[in-house]
């Protein structure tokens, strides 16, 4: 697998030499007969800073298909509709392996969402073969958190181990295959204006997720005409067509609207060298903002291993109230505001808009009674998807069985503050 590498970059990659239009886009006749199509994620008249598109150079035109109808599959994906939406705060069991055979799509189950963001998880037990997928509603930020994952896409292909991001634009074809067998992990479904690196402000020109270590794949396409099931997901539903070949056939293409990966190891974590717990905004990895500035549609954050240094300072996260909600996952190890329990690698958890959390007693007792020399949370890597709105549950997050339904217990046995006489 070779990637290109770079952030938003204007990338350019041919599969066969010469199938790269040189000095145009869409000449009269693309070489070898292939055929020019433009990709656009951004409106064509999006300032130049922010607009998206790519030019892809195919064996077919991607308009050869017939109607799409209603797709019987992935029960368990869908936009919440707001009756099961509350204030509480909330956690998930891990969700379980499928015990038949169920591919990405198939295994896709909605947690919850809002006007800007799908959350999901996914477990699957089969690769999708002659099948692809395409999400019309939204790009999709995808986080294994157990089984590698080699993801197709029309620009290429990609490997994405838990502790990678994997990031795939609204409209793109792709098709999922598991490379360690049973797979699981986390989706951020994307409505709202595309992720894009955090400005970084006073903290200066590098830091965070440095540019240079995302990676675009190179162009590869596949030559196979056998029938191929294109399931699109779109105004909140999933359609089914088939097509008589391969839709991964695009031999070369150029452009800036790609998918790509990032090892979140290579997060350039910054946190206090004094005192105080840093807001979690330190930790953003990507953005999608909002038309309010300063407000994101979605912060996609990590709290990966870093050293705690800071002096007379309650050293976790602390209780809070916070506009935004947020939506919490973890990929391994244990995460230190949850030292008491229950919050582990697949599980999930929910605090929405305004209702009180932060560390559970057990943290807070130890956080209390630490000494406070430097020392290093290590093997541990969770993450939050923020969002400017309520976060609504859908039907399986409250019903299905994996909701706890004593998570509140965990903040309860804190002494009352004594005052003086
Ligand atoms: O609630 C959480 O655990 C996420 C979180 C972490 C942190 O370090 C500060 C604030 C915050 O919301
Ligand atoms: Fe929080």
């Amino acid at each position: 697998m070779s990637y290109q590498t770079g952030f938003l970059n204007h990338f350019a990659t041919e599969a066969v030499a010469g199938a790269l239009p040189e000095g145009r886009n869409s000449p009269q006749r693309p070489a070898f007969g292939l055929y020019a199509e433009q990709f656009s994620t951004s409106a064509f008249t999006m300032a130049r800073a922010e607009n998206r598109r790519s030019w892809l150079y195919r064996m077919r035109p991607t308009t050869a298909h017939g109607a799409f109808v209603p797709y019987a599959g992935a029960e368990l994906l869908g936009a919440p509709d707001g009756s099961h939406t509350t204030p509480n705060r909330l956690r998930w069991d891990p969700l379980a392996m499928p015990e038949t055979r169920v591919d990405f799509v198939d295994g896709m189950v909605t947690y919850g969402g809002n006007a800007g963001i799908g959350v999901h998880l996914y477990a699957a037990t089969a690769s999708m073969d002659a099948r692809a997928f395409q999400n019309s509603d939204g790009e999709m930020l995808i986080l294994p958190q157990q089984g590698a994952l080699r993801i197709v896409t029309e620009l290429g292909r990609m490997e994405v181990a838990p502790g990678f991001l994997a990031l795939v634009p609204a409209g793109m074809r792709f098709r999922v295959e598991l490379l360690d067998g049973p797979s699981r992990g986390y989706i951020c479904e994307n409505f709202g204006a595309p992720f894009r690196l955090p400005d970084l402000g006073p903290i200066g020109a590098n830091g965070l997720a440095n540019p240079r270590d995302f990676e675009t794949p190179v162009a590869w396409y596949e030559d196979r005409d056998e029938h191929f099931e294109i399931v699109q997901k779109f105004n909140g539903r999933l359609w089914t067509t088939t097509i008589d070949h391969s839709p991964f056939d695009v031999v070369a293409w150029h452009g800036n609207s790609a998918p790509c990966r990032y090892d979140l190891s290579r997060f350039n974590t910054i946190g206090t060298v004094s005192f105080d717990h840093p807001d979690p905004s330190i930790f953003t990895v990507l953005t999608s903002p909002s038309d309010t500035p300063g407000t994101a549609n979605c912060d996609f954050v990590i709290f990966p291993p870093r050293w705690m240094v800071g002096e007379d300072t309650f050293r976790p996260p602390w209780f809070h109230r916070n506009v935004m909600s947020e939506f919490m996952g973890l990929i391994h190890g244990v995460y230190d505001a949850k030292e008491g329990g229950g919050f582990v690698p697949g599980g999930a958890s929910l605090h929405n808009q305004f209702n009180g959390h932060g560390p559970d007693a057990e943290s807070t007792r130890k956080a209390m009674a630490a000494e406070l020399k430097p020392s290093k949370i290590d093997d541990t890597l969770a993450f939050m998807f923020e969002s400017r709105a309520i976060i609504h549950t859908s039907k399986f997050a409250m019903e299905g069985g994996l909701l706890q339904h004593d998570y509140d217990a965990c903040w309860t046995g804190f002494e009352k503050a004594k005052l003086p006489e």
